[in-house]
Formats: structure tokens, C-alpha cells, sequence
């Protein structure tokens, strides 16, 4: 160590990827945003014949979801379009006074009926405004209420396999992402372009009445003004689409470093510099994008000004020629101006609006075939209502392959379960296990083949109600953000003594017991006073919740998984119990092949078939694959005979 002289100060530890952040790899686009595009490219034509099915349909959402505000909607704008002409006609009146020959004083008075004609005039168009913006802000969040709830019933009740299918989940994901939103906006734009539509109309009308060259004049006035909405539309969307991909990686970003679910790995892994460089960087490229857009924007709207502003005095100056050939009076020249200004607005809202209608039209077309697709997909309505019980199940020669898959997960399987039994389904991981317990549990029809309650086949029945009469423990359980007591009763009634018993079968006592409120307790960390349970904890509400369905048939996939060997030999003993007790029958999958030795029948499945079947003594006689799986797991818990034999 040197003492006195100058220490050469460290060199601070840069973290791997500090420099540079993550580099994330190039993301596709997100598929709810996959129409960015098609904006910026449609033409005029293009959008215009899009344009009438998307209103019309819009409106049929709005009137399904409040037909009086959409009444009220369209007949305020109307009647506001009405005040707009007529207080156009009463300035062409005020200006025909005041210019006319005589003393000023005179010209005043004659004026003043058309004055206040025209301040009466302009304060109902006011009024009819702000009513029907009213009835419009109404309308709004209803049509949106009545698009999400249309769309969560019909996902909520198509069949289970729809959500295996690459395809509806995909439109799923793009309905509910942009779809929805996009319903509401394309009703309040489709107002707004007939609100657009009216006050043109009243300025044609006006301008027609007042002298019939006008309207070539207004046309005139207005196509450069249709020029800049159009091109002011287009470079919105340009800009957008230029945002979309850094946008779309700093929205992952934010999510990974905000979520919960990632917070203690981006510790353990020290992610948070080359995260926070990655945004940085991302930050930065975003902001370059919309310097340049900026720039781009300036100099459209100077050409679209300087375009408007050159018709302007073409206008003048053919309304000038006009008066000096003596063809049109000064008064009908000076409201023609106020007609051609009032066009030229009217024009510009409706083109914007119009653009804008096109594509959120894409994004609601989205939504309205996926809703199509879904209700395709509908369980077939029941012929029969469910049995409520049964003395025997039969799976005769069922196989089911999953929407998309070349292979069958189950090929012609067959088996029998009675009442009051304990049936194990043992097999390598992806032999169909899973898959056949989803068979049993009226989640899957079988592709072909049938599974039946006592000779009802179950593809026959009211599915839901079917429902009510299984219970399932599933590997993959759901924590839901409820109170403890809900996670166990789910949508059956609540029943005190009932919950306990369940909760004492499935250990889960012990569980609510710690927890501050009990079962009252809300099992969320995102919310006020919310806890998490540990995976364990979880898993044994999940058991709860099976037996407090007692039903007459228990499925129970990997049950254990998470549970220690005390709790696991506890559960398996308290299934078994419950077979015995209830006289319901159980479905137990598991790997833990020293607790499938107690059930009454085992059924070995491979590659989608049952190879084997009987009870454990009989699959050990017969030295097949179970024999071989439950030896190999037993002699993992002998210990070498190196390691007991002591020098
Ligand atoms: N949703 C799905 N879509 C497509 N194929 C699937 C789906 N779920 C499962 N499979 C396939 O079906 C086969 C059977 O899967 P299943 O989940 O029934 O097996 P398992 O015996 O329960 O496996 P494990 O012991 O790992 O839980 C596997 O080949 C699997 O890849």
C-alpha cells in the first residue's frame, strides 16, 4: 500500500451489457396492430367504398346498446346541420340590408329582423350542438359496454378446444385488444362525419339558392382543403406506424420492469442496467422519430395552407369579376364568403373523420368476424338435460386429436369406472393423461369414440349442467384474486360447514388459520391487505375446492405436486377416504407411483393408448412398463449398498 501519494481512483465495475442494454431481437408486429398499415395506403376510393357497411354497422351497436340516445344522437345533428343553413340564409339577409343604398342609420333598422333571425338561429344551432355532443358522450361508453360484453360471453362459453386453436385465439387476442375500443370509436366518428355531411349540405344548399355559380366556386375552395386533411390524415398514421416498433419494445420494457412476476429475477441477475440502457436507447430513437415527423408535418400543413390560400383568392377573385360585371350583388357575394368558410370546415372535419373511420373500420371488422368465428364455435345446444349421477362410466374407443395436430393425443381408448372407486391414469410425460381426464370431465368431446354416464352419451348432454357434477383438482389450478372462502367455493353457494369439512380434507385449514381475515382474507398482493400463498398453500385450496364441489365423480391431476411428503401422504390418504366415504368415484393422476399402489384399478397409458391395465400387483406380475416406471422410483429411495457398508 502506498502511503501519501496519489491513489488512482478505481475504475468503477462495469455490468456485462451496461453499455449497449439488452439488444433485444427484432419483435414482429404486435397482431392487434397489424392494420397500422393499411391506412396510410388505402385511397380515397378505397375508403369510400368501405365506408357505408361500417357506418351501418356501427349504428346497429348503438342502437342495440341505447336506440334513444341514438336517436337522440342523429336528429340533434340533423337538426343542428338545419340551424347551420339557416343561419347562413339570415347572414345572407343581414348583409343584403346592410349594403343596400340609403342612409346607415336606415339600413341598420331594416337589418335588425334578419340579425336577430340569424343570433336565434346560431344559439339553437349551439344548443342542438352541446345536446347532441351530449347524447354522443352518452353513447359512447354503452356501445363500448355492450361490444366487451358480447365478446366476454361468447369466449366465455364457446368450447374449451377453441382455445387450442391457434387461429381463434389469435382473433381473440386482436378483438379484445383493439377490436372493442375501435366498436365505440367508429360509431362516434361515423356521427361525426354526418355531422361533416349536414353543414356541407347546408352550404351547397345555401350557395345554390344564392346564386348557382357558387358551387363550382365552393368546390373549387374546398379541394385544396380536402388535399390537406387528406395528407394531414395520411402523415398521423405515418407517424404512428414509425412509433410502432420502438413503441412496442418499450412497452415490453415497462412491463418486465414493473411486473411483479419478473421483479426478483431482474435482481438476482443484476438486469436492471442493461434494462434501463435498453430503454434509454429506445427513449431516444423515439424521440429522433417524432423530431422528423415534426418536420415533415410543418411543411405539409405550409403547402396545404399555401394551397388553400391560393383558392381562397381564386374564389375572390371570380366573386370579384362576378360583381364587377354587375352578374351577383354585393350582399349575395358577402355571404357566399361565410357559406364557402362554413364548406371548407364542414369538408376538412369530414375527411379527417372519414380517414379516421376507415381505420378503426379495419379493427372493428376484426372484432365483428371474430364474434362470427365464436359463435361457430358454440356448444351445440343440448338435446338432453345432464345426469346428475351414475352407478358406472364407460370411454368406448374415444380419440381426440388437438385442433391443428397431425397426431392423435388419444387413440381408441376404452375404460370402465364405478362408483365408489379409485381409477390412477399412470404414464410418461405426453402420453395423454391429461387429455383423457379433460374426456372425462366434459372439457373435450372426443374427436370419435364416446364417453358415457350409464349409456347417456355425454356429447348428447347440457354441458354446463354437466358441470355441477364434477369435481376437478387441476394440475395447472388457477389462483384466483378472490377471499380464500371464493377460491374454495367458486359459483356454488356458500355453506360453512361444507367449506371446513372440504378444507379439513384438503389440509387447507391450516393454511386460512395463519391468514389475517380467515377465509374473508383476499388472496392478491396487488390489492389492500392482499397476501400470497406460497405454491403449496395454493394447491391445497385447489383440493379444497374439488371436494367442496361433492360430486359424484373427482378428478384429480398431479395433485401433489407442490405439496411436501407429509402433506402429499396426507392428500393421498384423504382421496382414497373420500372414495370410500362418499361413494363418489375419483380419477387420480400422478407420477407418485407409491401412492397409485392403494387404487382400485390402474391404467397405464403410452403414446395416447392404454398399454396396460389391472390392479398394482397385477401390472408388477406382469413386468410391463408400470412395473418398470414404480422400479425405478423405488430404488431411488434405496441407498447404494456402498454407502451403508462401513470399513
Ligand atoms: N393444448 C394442446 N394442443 C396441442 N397438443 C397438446 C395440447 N395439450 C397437450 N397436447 C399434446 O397431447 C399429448 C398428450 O398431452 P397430455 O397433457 O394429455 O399428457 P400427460 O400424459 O398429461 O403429460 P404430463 O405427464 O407431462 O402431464 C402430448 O403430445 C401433448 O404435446
Amino acid at each position: 500500500m502506498r502511503i501519501g501519494g496519489k491513489q488512482k481512483p478505481k475504475r468503477r465495475m462495469e455490468e456485462p451489457g451496461a453499455a449497449t442494454g439488452l439488444v433485444l431481437p427484432p419483435l414482429a408486429e404486435f397482431k392487434w396492430q397489424r392494420h397500422a398499415g393499411a391506412a396510410t395506403r388505402a385511397g380515397w376510393a378505397g375508403v369510400g367504398r368501405r365506408l357505408p357497411s361500417l357506418v351501418a354497422r356501427a349504428f346497429r351497436l348503438a342502437w342495440r346498446a341505447d336506440r334513444l340516445d341514438t336517436v337522440v344522437c342523429l336528429v340533434l345533428n340533423v337538426a343542428a346541420g338545419i340551424a347551420t343553413a339557416t343561419a347562413l340564409v339570415a347572414t345572407a339577409g343581414v348583409l343584403e340590408r346592410l349594403l343596400a343604398a340609403g342612409p346607415t342609420p336606415e339600413r341598420v333598422w331594416a337589418a335588425l329582423p334578419a340579425l336577430a333571425w340569424l343570433a336565434g338561429a346560431a344559439l339553437l344551432r349551439g344548443v342542438l350542438s352541446a345536446g347532441a355532443g351530449w347524447a354522443q358522450a352518452r353513447l359512447e361508453p354503452k356501445v363500448a359496454r355492450v361490444a366487451e360484453i358480447e365478446l366476454l360471453e361468447l369466449t366465455t362459453r364457446v368450447e374449451l378446444r377453441a382455445f387450442d386453436d391457434e387461429g381463434f385465439h389469435d382473433g381473440l387476442h386482436r378483438a379484445y385488444m383493439r377490436g372493442v375500443d375501435e366498436a365505440q370509436r367508429v360509431m362516434s366518428l361515423s356521427v361525426d362525419m354526418l355531422t361533416g355531411l349536414i353543414s356541407l349540405a347546408a352550404a351547397c344548399g345555401v350557395l345554390g339558392v344564392l346564386h348557382p355559380v357558387l358551387i363550382p366556386l365552393l368546390i373549387l375552395a374546398v379541394l385544396p382543403e380536402a388535399w390537406a386533411a387528406s395528407a394531414a390524415a395520411r402523415i398521423r398514421y405515418v407517424w404512428l406506424l414509425a412509433l410502432i416498433t420502438g413503441d412496442r419494445r418499450k412497452r415490453m420494457l415497462d412491463w418486465i420492469m414493473t411486473d411483479r412476476s419478473t421483479s426478483a429475477e431482474i435482481r438476482s441477475y443484476t438486469m436492471r442496467r442493461p434494462l434501463l440502457a435498453e430503454y434509454a436507447h429506445l427513449s431516444a430513437h423515439i424521440v429522433d422519430t417524432q423530431m422528423g415527423v415534426a418536420r415533415k408535418q410543418a411543411w405539409v400543413r405550409l403547402g396545404g395552407d399555401a394551397a388553400a390560400g391560393a383558392a381562397i383568392v381564386g374564389v375572390f377573385t371570380a366573386l370579384g369579376a362576378l360583381l364587377a360585371t354587375g352578374a351577383m350583388e354585393l350582399a349575395v357575394a358577402g355571404a357566399a364568403v361565410v357559406a364557402i368558410r362554413t364548406g371548407q370546415n364542414a369538408i376538412s372535419n369530414l375527411l379527417a373523420s372519414a380517414n379516421r373511420t376507415y381505420e378503426s373500420g379495419l379493427y372493428f371488422d376484426d372484432y365483428l368476424s371474430f364474434l362470427d368465428r365464436a359463435r361457430a364455435r358454440l356448444p351445440a345446444p343440448a338435446a338432453a338435460p345432464a345426469p346428475a349421477d351414475f352407478t358406472e362410466i364407460t370411454v368406448d374407443r374415444a380419440t381426440f386429436c388437438y385442433p391443428g395436430q397431425d397426431t392423435a393425443a388419444l387413440t381408441e381408448v376404452s375404460l370402465r369406472i364405478r362408483k365408489g372407486q379409485v381409477i390412477a391414469l399412470v404414464g410418461e410425460n405426453g402420453s395423454g393423461k391429461t387429455t383423457l381426464s379433460k374426456l372425462l370431465a366434459g372439457l373435450y368431446t372426443p374427436t370419435s369414440g364416446t364417453v358415457c354416464w350409464d349409456g347417456t352419451d355425454l356429447a348428447e348432454v347440457d354441458t354446463e349442467g354437466l358441470r355441477h357434477h364434477i369435481g376437478v383438482i387441476a394440475q395447472e389450478h388457477s389462483h384466483w384474486p378472490l377471499t380464500a372462502r371464493r377460491n374454495v367455493t367458486m359459483s356454488s353457494p356458500d355453506d360453512p360447514t361444507r367449506l371446513e369439512g372440504a378444507a379439513r380434507v384438503a389440509d387447507a385449514h391450516a393454511v386460512v388459520d395463519n391468514l389475517d381475515h380467515g377465509w374473508d382474507t383476499l388472496l392478491d398482493k396487488r390489492y389492500e391487505g392482499g397476501v400470497d400463498l406460497s405454491g403449496g398453500q395454493w394447491q391445497r385450496l385447489a383440493a379444497a375446492r374439488g371436494f367442496y364441489r361433492d360430486a359424484p365423480l373427482l378428478i384429480c391431476d398431479e395433485p401433489t405436486a407442490a405439496l411436501d411428503a407429509r402433506a402429499e401422504h396426507k392428500l393421498f390418504t384423504a382421496i382414497h377416504d373420500h372414495a370410500r366415504a362418499t361413494g363418489s368415484a375419483v380419477v387420480l393422476i400422478t407420477h407418485r407411483l407409491a401412492s397409485v399402489a392403494m387404487a382400485d384399478h390402474i391404467h397405464v397409458l403410452d403414446a395416447g393408448r392404454i398399454i396396460e391395465h389391472g390392479t398394482h400387483d397385477q401390472l408388477m406380475a406382469a413386468q410391463g412398463l408400470y412395473a418398470e416406471l414404480y422400479t425405478i422410483q423405488a430404488s431411488a429411495y434405496q441407498r447404494p449398498e456402498a454407502e451403508t457398508v462401513h470399513d
